[in-house]
């Protein structure tokens, strides 16, 4: 949590997932992730059409995995969103709709400011941290490697 406060005053957005495993409270920060793009689903609550994914605890050999899984058809270009779970997160209230439901699985996203950035922006249009660039070019390389194997 004291962590969450202090990427949140630096600005960073929260990329922090919190959740219950075998009765232990847990958390995964994907904040200085660049390789996972999970970190990038944004939220809608369930019931809102914009909702088309579920995140679950998948456990494999004794380890807890975020897996994200689509929960219908989505269309290419269609931006990800699953239920954060949380239902006072501030652009649920800046766009009028307060929360109801809650799957407890996490407490991403306090951020304000961010969430007001994001109303005006695409999510990934929004200017490049250095983090985002070196994964930009990561994605470059793959892409670059994967053509010169065909
Ligand atoms: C896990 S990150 C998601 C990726 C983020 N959109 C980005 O481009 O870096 C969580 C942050 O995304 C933003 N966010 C997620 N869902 C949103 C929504 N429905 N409306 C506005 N902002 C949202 C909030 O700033 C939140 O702290």
């Amino acid at each position: 949590m004291q962590l969450e406060k202090e990427y949140e005053q630096e600005g960073q957005g929260s990329f922090i997932y919190f959740f219950k495993y075998r009765d232990k409270s847990c958390c995964i920060d994907a904040t200085n992730d660049i390789f996972h793009e999970g970190r990038m689903i944004n939220d809608a609550e369930n019931g809102d059409a914009k909702q088309n994914c579920v995140m679950k605890i998948v456990e494999v050999n004794q380890t807890p995995h975020l897996c994200t899984f689509a929960d219908r058809d989505i269309a290419i270009g269609e931006e990800l969103r699953y239920d954060y779970g949380v239902p006072t997160l501030p652009w649920r209230k800046i766009y009028g709709q307060p929360g109801t439901r809650t799957n407890n699985i996490n407490t991403h996203g306090r951020n304000l400011r961010t969430a007001r950035n994001q109303d005006k922006q695409p999510p990934c249009t929004r200017k490049k941290s250095m983090r985002r660039k070196e994964y930009f070019k990561y994605q470059e390389n793959i892409t670059s490697s994967q053509q010169s194997m065909e």
